[in-house]
């Protein structure tokens, strides 16, 4: 019979080191932040065992006077270690005493992993706790760990006068600059500035607190003017800008409270802000991205946790349904602020929809509530000019819109000059926002408007005119037979447009389909073929000549037919440009040989003509 013979996994510590240190914290200096939420929890600890109990943390930097290593030392008065639980929780990887109140879902501590402690190594080979327990015979334990992985326990020589935790960290050659009195105090300002007892720094032979009194959005203030003017200077000191408004954040899921801070720019529409997060009072990251709903881009926000989770890297929050309830609290509470912005003080909102326009279409294209109250105000971009969709209505009882630049580009002049005011929709949000009018407000009118339509509003020509302009008309209607193109000749304002390119929906795909065939080869061409075939020819585009127009005019009194022809192309092609359609490859032949047609007859004219001058 083979013997079966159990090994025990081996671990390398230093491999463990070097992949937490590479791979799952960001900068060494997070020691810092594992040793004061030790800390934390050991005071934690002490607290529910003993009511009333304050809690104080002490960092210390000794620094040696014969040039040795600096050491520093953290020290707190929580509930320390027996020597069973050095052995248990201390020299076992992934082993933490805080399990217990993880699974029975009490929200007590910080630590949960059991590897927090593994950053120390990160700038120091070997680590000293000295330690006593509330608990047991009341001896003071001495743990020497090493990065090799080894460690030893015994009595301390030096035993404590009360429970707590002491921890000893001799600098590295190569992590000396990280012990100076300045890193060490902004390190640990960072990370715990929130936390709710004090931090004594001692360094220079002086100790000084390094924590004011806990998050300033639970500090008590005179007046709602006074707090709103310390939670501003706290935005500025955290992001260095001064923001334009500062909103309150709480949220039950996940026990979350904050502050959103107004931007003063406009970000670039979908960017993700990145927010600075605590949990449980301690800096978890300053780049968290999934706290709030997609649309509320215009804010920054600082936050504090109690009942999220972490990820292991402890630098973001884990994407789970506490964190899902939590944000849409948060969204309800900027959406307040919104709403309420709107009902009470608009003048401040249109401030605000200047800035955020985009943050607020957002919001208003998710939320009925909102848009009813907002959609007025909101500006849009018309033939007539910027207008807030409120004013617009007052003018027109029917909203109508184009959906693209490209097609507001081509209806915008021609429209405003007949009266029409037709919504630029084309840009990021508006033509929902639009098409959203007739479902919020049962009574409202909305139409696309297409190029297609102008036309019908165009003035007839007389019955002389129209007898003036035949020629043109069957001149024009040859020319452009091979485009598939209609012909008609009204008056329209400005004048200054001599034709107008319109095409609806089907036109615009046979123009397309039309320029693909000419573009492929012979099989394509022809299954194109065959479908432009299938298409009903009603819907053929239309170039309207404009009688107002003095080009047009003459060119209605040519009587040299070839001339007649290269204007109607030229004209026709010129349309297609001002319209920016793109030009088909026979479309493009008729540019060009026009072009030059032009060009080689002035340079023959002027040629003559500088002749002529140099007689002089
Ligand atoms: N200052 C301290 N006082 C008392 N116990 C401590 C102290 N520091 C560490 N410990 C004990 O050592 C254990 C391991 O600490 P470590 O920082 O590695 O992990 P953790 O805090 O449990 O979890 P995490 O990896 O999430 O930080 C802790 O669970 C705790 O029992």
């Amino acid at each position: 019979m083979p013997r079966h013979v159990d090994h025990r996994f081996q671990i390398n510590l230093r491999g463990v080191i070097d992949l937490l240190s590479h791979h799952l914290y960001s900068s060494p200096g997070v020691y810092v932040r594992e040793l004061l939420q030790n800390a934390t929890d050991a005071i934690r600890a002490r607290q529910l065992l003993e009511p009333g109990h304050t809690g104080t943390v002490r960092v210390e930097l000794i620094e040696k006077q014969d040039g040795g290593p600096p050491t520093l030392l953290f020290s707190d008065d929580g509930v320390g270690l027996t020597e069973e639980e050095i052995h248990r929780f201390l020299a076992t990887i992934g082993e933490s005493s805080k399990r217990e109140a993880l699974a029975e879902r009490r929200n007590d501590f910080i630590g949960q992993f059991g590897i927090g402690l593994l950053s120390c190594f990160m700038v120091c080979d070997e680590l000293l706790v000295v330690t006593r327990s509330v608990k047991g015979d009341g001896r003071t334990m001495e743990w020497r760990g090493r990065h090799d992985g080894t460690y030893s326990v015994r009595p301390s020589e030096h035993p404590l006068a009360q429970p707590g935790t002491q921890v000893f960290l001799v600098a590295r050659q190569d992590t000396v600059e990280l012990f100076t009195p300045e890193r060490v105090r902004q390190l640990a300002l960072h990370y715990g500035g929130l936390l709710p007892f004090p931090i004594l720094l001692t360094a220079d032979g002086s100790t000084s607190r390094i924590n004011t009194e806990g998050a300033p959005w639970r500090r008590q203030y005179e007046s709602s003017s006074d707090r709103r003017a310390a939670l501003l200077a706290y935005g500025r000191e955290v992001f260095g800008s001064d923001f334009i408004d500062c909103i309150p954040l709480k949220a039950s899921s996940g026990d979350v409270e904050g502050v959103a801070f107004v931007l003063p720019f406009s970000p670039h529409y979908n960017a993700k802000q990145k927010h600075r997060v605590y949990l449980k009072n301690m800096l978890l990251s300053e780049s968290a991205e999934n706290l709030l709903p997609d649309w509320a881009f215009f804010v920054k926000c600082v936050v504090n946790a109690n009942e999220l989770r972490p990820t292991a890297s402890r630098e973001s929050f884990y994407e789970n349904d506490t964190l899902a309830k939590a944000r849409e609290s948060l969204g309800q509470a900027l959406r307040r602020y919104l709403t309420e912005l709107a009902k009470d003080d608009p003048r401040a909102l249109q401030r605000l929809i200047s800035l955020h326009g985009l943050s607020v279409k957002a919001l208003a294209l998710d939320d009925d509530d909102f848009y009813r109250l907002v959609i007025g105000w909101l500006p849009f971009e018309t033939s007539l000019g910027m207008m807030t969709l409120a004013d617009y209505r007052k003018q027109n009882s029917t909203v109508r819109y184009v959906s693209s630049l490209d097609d507001f580009r081509q209806v915008a002049r021609v429209a405003a000059a007949q009266g029409l005011c037709v919504v630029n929709a084309a840009y990021t949000y508006d033509t929902d926002l639009i098409e959203k009018l007739a479902r919020v407000f049962p009574d409202a009118q909305v139409e696309p408007f297409s190029a297609a339509e102008l036309p019908q509003s165009f003035e007839e020509l007389t019955l002389d005119e129209r007898e003036s302009v035949f020629p043109l008309i069957r001149a024009a209607e040859l020319a452009l037979q091979p485009f598939r193109c209609d012909v008609a000749v009204k008056k329209f304002r400005p004048k200054e447009v001599p034709t107008l390119y319109s095409s609806d929906a089907e036109g615009a795909f046979r123009r397309d389909a039309e320029r693909a065939r000419d573009e492929s080869d012979d099989l394509y061409g022809s299954m194109m073929d065959s479908m432009l075939g299938a298409a009903p020819g009603s819907d053929r585009p239309l170039l309207t000549f404009n009688f107002l127009n003095p080009v047009v005019r003459k060119l209605a009194g040519v009587k040299d037919r070839a001339l007649m022809k290269v204007s109607v192309e030229m004209l026709y092609v010129q349309a297609l440009l001002l319209g920016h359609r793109p030009l088909s490859a026979k479309e493009m032949a008729l540019l060009n040989q026009g072009l030059l047609g032009l060009i080689a007859a002035q340079l023959d004219g002027g040629g003559e003509d500088s002749g002529r001058g140099g007689m002089h």
